[in-house]
């Protein structure tokens, strides 16, 4: 809460969309299982998705400037985490942290998280990753 001594805090959000082609197959587990669990997101072609990614900010606003973050760096930190490393691409051929692990919109979640945390120069004010993988299919996640 905001009193006269601290500044009064908000959050602050900024949504891109991303294409991208995935498979849903875990290294940890057998061709047989992947089929089992992961059905047709399993089909050895992948399939792709429109993703809408909300990224949430929580912090003081700037009395100077009335702002917490310029919405312009935002921008460039999200350009950085989630647009030129996804954007276009096959989420398992092209980027690393999918190697070892399935490309589930749950761990998309931790991989956009940690990527802001690296970029951001006031990392502490992130306050949650939120993806629709489609229109009905959504994951939050807030760093724990
Ligand atoms: N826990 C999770 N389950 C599933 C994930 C996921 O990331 N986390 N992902 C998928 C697939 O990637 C898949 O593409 C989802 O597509 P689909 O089932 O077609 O999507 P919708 O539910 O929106 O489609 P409906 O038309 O509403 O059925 C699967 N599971
Ligand atoms: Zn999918």
């Amino acid at each position: 809460m905001g009193d006269e001594k601290t500044n009064p805090k908000a959050y602050q959000t900024r949504r891109v969309t991303f294409s991208a082609c995935h498979r849903l197959h875990s290294p940890h587990l057998s061709d047989a299982e992947n089929k089992e669990i992961f059905g047709k997101c399993n089909h050895i072609n992948g399939h792709g998705h429109n993703y809408v990614v909300k990224v949430t900010l929580f912090g003081g606003i700037d009395p100077k400037t009335g702002m917490i973050m310029n919405m312009t760096d935002l921008k460039k930190y999200m350009e950085e985490a989630i647009m030129k490393p996804m954007d276009h691409k096959n989420l398992d051929k092209d980027v690393e942290y999918f190697f070892t692990r399935p490309s589930t919109t749950e761990n998309l979640s931790v991989y956009i998280w940690n990527k802001m945390k690296d970029v951001m120069e006031k990392p502490d004010w992130l306050y949650e990753v939120e993806i629709y993988e489609t229109e009905n299919n959504i994951v939050k996640y807030r760093g724990e």
